[in-house]
């Protein structure tokens, strides 16, 4: 599978792939039944329309001229009923494949969304998610399309188009050739221009994307843009994309006025060439005039499918982009996954070993932990603590196996976390990052996130364990109060409360934890600080400190720097060293000292 670019504009259209083809025709397959019985119905309805012009020549020579009007009245009911039933064949049909078609998509769609669970953080590293949500939205739809309508079109009109022809040729192959003298002309506008009008619609979809990319991210960034004042030069960035798009709009469609138009005159030149003729052989009697009544009747029926054909092909072709950027995320195997052979973690006693642990994100990426070597005992409280890029969350990362190592092992209770399946592992392990993350639903959901069977006597002990109960309160709805995605109604220290509770809940044997920077005011600190000791008990804790006031009684500091524990020991003893962790207290203790003088706390 070739590499799909993430970062640069995705192409929107790609060459005919068969194997992408063969694929997406699989999707099919469980509903072959019902499809064969759409195709059925296409091409009987199709046979029946085809029918048309010769009753209708029919009704004019064995009619109209022999003033018979039985036949005028029965070809007259037979047109009717052939309307009827295409009326009722159309209707079923649509009804039928679009039922299939939604059937296709909501496979294709769950699938794409159950793999994309099972995909291991490097995956989702440097992929945009406005890009991963794109394929999973637009390129299923982009095949939905091609399903639902697409496959139809491209079976019917095929079938008319080839009918049409048969029939022409049957009727009178001299005529019939006489008219296709204009082809080459047709064909040549049809192959230069079709692709410069599919061109062009497509940067009239890229522009609207890049409106779409800009109000999202002016949506998202608003606080910031109205602090820095930015609306002024967001207009003026937003009218360019705007005016590209108004552009784009109107060529593809000035084009679009033209190409058509152009291809029904040459159209007429040749239905003009068979009038011209046919109308001197109907006046000496070599055809009849119902004959060429239906003759032209079915050259004015050529171009309905050509035109239609020639959209569903660029349908096809931006169906292979999407094809191709979908199959990418289906091909791609987690790369943390369970081993044949792995076997459930037992119940975690909590004691955590680093051997000879080395890390790099990507082959080509630098090494970022070197020789990291840790012996954690059960229901040991460690901080972790160093410069910014140290390498302290590509710990933990490692703990939580959310990567593997790429060199020593990591073990917990003596057991390789290589060895142990995932879910049994993570579901002993719980982790509250520093931006904690709040799922739309309501205040309990989240609190039961980690633990769903929780009785409703535990959540409301750690609730207020956590001190959540407090400000709950004060909500009409109380742990029924829906919040938003990412939480944007509860303040950072609420959400950060809302995490404890729902770790607690969780009752993990192994707790990490990045402190969150951001800084709240005093009080939701000490409320902060008090649920962090009741979550704390008892487990194994790893604590990404960024305030190293706050972690002076923890068992163990290890000092992180350049991917490697440069020094690890109690508080005393760390300051007793005199290294980097000295340095770093000491700067932070000096800041603080200022600014409680300055502002005179
Ligand atoms: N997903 C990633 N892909 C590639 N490189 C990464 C990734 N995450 C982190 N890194 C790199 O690994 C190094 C260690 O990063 P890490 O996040 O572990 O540092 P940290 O000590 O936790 O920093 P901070 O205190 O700022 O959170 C950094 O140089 C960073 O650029």
């Amino acid at each position: 599978m070739s590499q799909v670019e993430w970062d640069s504009d995705e192409l929107e259209e790609k060459p005919f792939n068969r194997q992408y083809m063969k694929r997406l025709i699989k999707y099919l397959l469980p509903y072959k039944r019902i499809l064969s019985i759409v195709v059925l119905i296409v091409l009987v309805n199709m046979a029946l329309s085809l029918a048309e012009p010769l009753l209708l020549g029919y009704l004019i020579d064995e009619g109209i001229l022999k003033k018979d009007f039985t036949i005028i009245y029965w070809i007259g009911g037979v047109l009717l009923g052939i309307r009827l039933l295409g009326w009722l064949f159309g209707y079923l049909d649509t009804r039928m494949i679009n039922f299939t078609g939604q059937r296709i998509l909501f496979d294709l769609r769950q699938q794409l969304f159950n793999h994309l669970q099972t995909l291991s953080f490097r995956f989702f590293d440097g992929r945009p998610a406005g890009k991963i949500m794109s394929r999973i939205t637009n390129d299923t739809n982009a095949i939905g399309e091609l399903i639902n309508g697409g496959l139809i079109t491209m079976v019917m009109e095929f079938t008319h188009l080839i009918g049409i022809v048969a029939i022409l040729l049957w009727m009178d192959w001299k005529l019939a050739l006489l008219s296709f003298i204009t082809m080459p002309l047709l064909y040549l506008i049809i192959v230069v221009l079709q692709p410069k009008i599919e061109g062009s619609w497509s940067r009239s979809r890229k522009t609207m994307s890049a409106i779409n990319g800009n109000l999202n991210e002016t949506i998202q960034g608003i606080r910031v843009i109205q602090a820095f004042s930015r609306q002024k030069e967001n207009n003026r960035r937003f009218d360019k994309l705007n005016s590209n798009n108004k552009q784009a709009f109107m060529r593809a469609i000035t084009l679009e006025s033209t190409v058509w138009p152009s291809v029904e005159m040459i159209g007429m030149i040749g239905t003009c060439i068979v009038i011209w003729f046919g109308a001197r052989e109907v006046m000496n009697d070599a055809l009849t005039l119902g004959f060429l009544m239906a003759f032209i009747n079915y050259l004015w029926r050529f171009w309905g499918p050509l035109s239609a054909l020639s959209k569903v092909y660029s349908q096809v072709l931006s169906a292979m982009a999407s094809a191709e950027r979908i199959f990418e995320i289906l091909d791609t195997d987690p790369e943390v996954a369970d081993r044949t052979n792995a076997k459930p973690m037992k119940p975690i006693r909590g004691e955590v070993v680093f051997e000879n642990v080395g890390f790099r994100y990507g082959d080509d990426k630098p090494q970022v932990l070197r020789d990291v070597n840790l012996r954690i005992k059960p229901g040991q409280r460690v901080a972790l603590v160093g410069p910014t890029g140290a390498g302290k969350s590509t710990i933990v990362n490692l703990l939580m196996r959310f990567y593997d190592t790429t060199e020593g092992r990591i073990l917990i209770d003596g057991e390789d976390v290589k060895g142990v399946t995932l879910d049994s592992l993570r579901r002993q392990m719980g982790i509250v990052l520093q931006d904690s993350f709040i799922f739309s639903g309501t205040i309990e959901e989240n609190l039961r996130y980690g633990n769903e069977d929780a009785s409703d006597e535990a959540l409301r002990r750690a609730a207020e364990n956590v001190r959540i109960d407090r400000f709950v309160s004060q909500f009409a709805d109380g742990y029924q109060t829906q919040v938003e995605e990412r939480g944007s109604k509860l303040s950072v220290g609420q959400r950060q409360l809302l995490a404890f509770g729902c770790v607690l809940l969780s009752d993990p044997r192994i707790l990490i934890l990045d402190e969150a920077t951001s800084s709240v005011d005093t009080e939701t600190e000490q409320h902060i600080q008090a649920a962090l000791q009741t979550v704390l008990e008892g487990r194994t804790a790893f604590i990404i400190a960024h305030r190293l006031s706050t972690i002076r009684d923890a068992d163990l500091i290890l000092v992180v720097q350049n991917g490697t524990i440069s020094e690890q020991g109690t508080h005393e003893e760390l300051i007793a060293a005199g290294g980097l962790y000295r340095k770093l207290y000491t700067t932070q203790f000096d800041m603080q000292q200022s600014l409680a003088m300055q502002t005179g706390a």
